[in-house]
């Protein structure tokens, strides 16, 4: 049985919303063929029936002239229905449409469409609606339509929240990063996630407008008599209660429980709905386990003493900063983001400034330093997506273009395509609504121009070069049956489905077990000598500088402190930041005793110290550090250090 029909089958096993979903059959087969339920007209009168109850001739009775309720029912139900499909359909269109646009772009158009939903939501409905059934008597259309704008309020505020919430999603910027345009995000990655949360919408928009139809019929501005309508039985019931009270039973109970199996299956399909990608217990837990931090197991550093290359592969250019031979050259790449360190501050945060670096063809570039050193802004500041809508200064050349000053059409053409981004936690970064095949495909199509049936196989071909050895099972998958391994490798071949130049990777690894990460680095090192990839490569880790990188580019407190070849690094750090961190690698560090630390914290961003950032946790600093903000330093072709005491050797324990 495909998806779809199990999860459709698993929901009728309710037994309520079975029966609601018989009763709304019932009512949409007398609303089409109401000649079906009943032989009789509605409108034919048998006046020595008048107010009779049940009987063989009139099963659920007769109104005041006769007239049999089960046909008038049945006649009913389809100007019922009618008007409910046009409240509905409004609502959700509107709603959906104005809501997305809101949520997704954000600013004027969010505080426009704001405006616009406050406003619907304070006019009066009845009021509206009154005046609506006066202009246009006995129009149910024009009625619903109006009423379904004014309930439109509701859906663009919650589909605005979610959207903007969605929006923030890693997947979302991955599909930003693979050079998505705007209505594709919406169609493919939003809409998606928010189908639960219209379905139930929309159940209410029917039930309410279902209600507000019989009121209107009820107060006498429903169809004309003696056309038939569910509203005006109850307002005809109403004239006769006292002599007759089983009148008002058929058309209420055909109300009441009309608007109930709205609501249950709305409830229902919601659920139906999520099923399909929500994330099963036992991913959760596969994720919670694979979150958890594991110390490093890469390969073993290769060169601490600094006596073998670094990578596995052919010889690193010549490298360092400002050398000739760089794809992607970064200069004084400074990243403000809105509000300042006080909350309500108008002024923006520095949390990333003057970061100068260099990453060449077939180059495998290490980014390291704590948490909280802006490596992460960095990267993502690269791509033109700094977080929180930062603004960036300086220049980001990449083959040529210069990335700050990029337009969206030169970025269309550059993320996923030239440049790909692996992200830290590759199922967040998956759209959970997709099968991985289908995502793949859609990038590759994208990127190379493929028609289906090439991209397919392409698709397979890169599954298999990211070591999934079954890639037909794997692009069957959804992202949450996919075990953190395999995820980060299909997050891999995402990245790759471009077959881009330069890799940026964000702590690849963080998120598996040991092995796994062994197994991900040296997919990453393989990748990098086939394809002559280069790679930036976001890490806390030194082991993994060592096993992976050619060069490494240590940041401190926002700023680059320490730039230079790996076996330099390890062999001769000049800075006391990255002698500190070395000395604290958990791989170097001899058994017997404490592993040594840096005392304190990183600063946060508005919180650096005036001179040496470092200097507050320094053993070396003197007064002279703390005066003016020292510069970066060239101390060789491909050595740069900002520190004024380069040569001085104790590390910051
Ligand atoms: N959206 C944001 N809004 C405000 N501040 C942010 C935002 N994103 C990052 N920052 C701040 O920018 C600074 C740098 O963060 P970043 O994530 O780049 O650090 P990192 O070195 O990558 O750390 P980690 O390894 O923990 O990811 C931090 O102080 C962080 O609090």
């Amino acid at each position: 049985m495909n998806r779809p029909a199990a999860v459709a089958v698993r929901v009728l096993r309710r037994p309520l919303v079975l029966l609601a979903v018989l009763w709304l059959l019932l009512v949409l087969a007398c609303a089409l063929h109401p000649e079906l339920v009943t032989g009789r007209d509605p409108v034919d009168q048998d006046l020595p029936a008048a107010l009779g109850g049940p009987s063989a001739a009139h099963p659920l009775g007769t109104d005041r002239l006769g007239q049999d309720l089960l046909s008038r029912l049945a006649y009913g139900a389809a100007g019922t229905l009618w008007g409910v499909l046009v409240a509905v359909l409004t609502a959700t269109v509107v709603g959906v449409g104005l809501g997305l646009l809101a949520g997704y772009l954000g600013g004027v158009v969010d505080a426009l469409v704001g405006r616009l939903a406050d406003l619907l939501f304070s006019l009066p409905a009845i009021v509206i609606l009154l005046v609506v059934v006066a202009v246009f008597p006995g129009d149910v259309t024009i009625a619903m339509l109006t009423f379904g704008l004014l309930l439109s309020s509701g859906l663009i505020r919650v589909v605005r929240a979610a959207t903007r919430s969605t929006r923030e999603e890693l997947f979302i910027a991955a599909a930003r990063l693979a050079g998505l345009s705007t209505p594709q995000i919406l169609r493919r990655h939003v809409l998606p996630r928010l189908r639960g949360l219209v379905i139930v919408q929309a159940s209410l928009v029917a039930a309410i407008a279902l209600v507000m139809q019989a009121s209107l019929a009820f107060l006498g501005f429903g169809p004309p008599p003696p056309e038939p309508s569910w509203g005006g039985m109850i307002d005809e019931a109403r004239m006769v209660i006292v002599r007759h009270p089983w009148a008002l039973v058929p058309p209420g109970l055909a109300v009441a429980l009309t608007v109930l199996s709205f609501v249950l299956l709305g409830d229902a399909a919601r659920d139906g709905a999520t099923a399909a990608w929500a994330t099963t217990k036992l991913a959760r837990r596969r994720r919670r386990s694979g979150r958890r931090r594991t110390h490093p197991t890469v390969p073993a550093p290769r060169h601490p003493t600094g006596s073998a290359p670094a990578h596995p592969v052919e010889p690193a250019p010549a490298g360092g900063p400002g050398h000739a031979d760089t794809l992607l050259s970064v200069r004084r790449l400074s990243v403000q983001l809105p509000g300042g360190p006080a909350r309500g501050a108008r002024t923006g945060t520095t949390v990333v400034s003057d970061v100068d670096l260099d990453v060449g063809p077939g180059e495998i570039v290490g980014l390291v330093g704590e948490s909280g050193c802006g490596k992460t802004v960095t990267a993502l500041s690269i791509l033109g997506l700094p977080p929180g809508d930062g603004q960036l200064t300086g220049s980001c050349h990449f083959a040529g273009l210069d990335l700050v000053r990029a337009d969206d059409r030169q970025w269309r053409t550059v993320r996923g395509r030239r440049i790909g981004y692996v992200a830290q936690d590759p199922m967040v970064s998956l759209d959970p609504t997709l099968r991985v095949g289908v995502q793949l495909a859609e990038a590759v199509r994208r990127h190379t121009g493929l028609g289906r049936r090439p991209a397919r196989a392409r698709v397979l071909t890169l599954l298999r070069d990211v070591g999934l050895p079954e890639p037909d099972t794997a692009a069957r998958r959804y992202p949450h049956q996919l075990s953190g391994g395999m995820a980060q490798r299909v997050a891999i071949a995402f990245a790759l489905a471009g077959d881009p130049e330069l890799l940026i990777a964000d702590e690849p690894t963080t998120a598996l077990d040991v092995t796994r990460q062994a197994e991900i680095l040296a997919l990453l090192a393989r990748t990098s000598r086939e394809r002559r990839l280069a790679v930036l490569l976001v890490t806390h880790d030194l082991g993994v500088v060592a096993a992976l990188c050619d060069r490494a580019v240590v940041m401190y407190a926002g700023q680059v402190v320490e730039s230079c070849p790996v076996t330099e690094l390890f062999a001769r750090p000049r800075h006391p930041y990255t002698r500190g961190l070395l000395a604290a690698d958990p791989h170097r560090a001899s058994r017997a005793g404490r592993l040594p630390t840096i005392t304190g914290t990183v600063p946060a961003p508005g919180q650096w110290p005036t001179g040496c950032r470092f200097a507050p946790r320094c053993p070396l600093a003197t007064e002279s550090c703390r005066h003016a903000p020292v510069p970066l330093d060239r101390l060789g072709p491909a050595h740069a250090v900002r520190c004024v005491r380069p040569d001085e050797d104790r590390v910051a324990a």
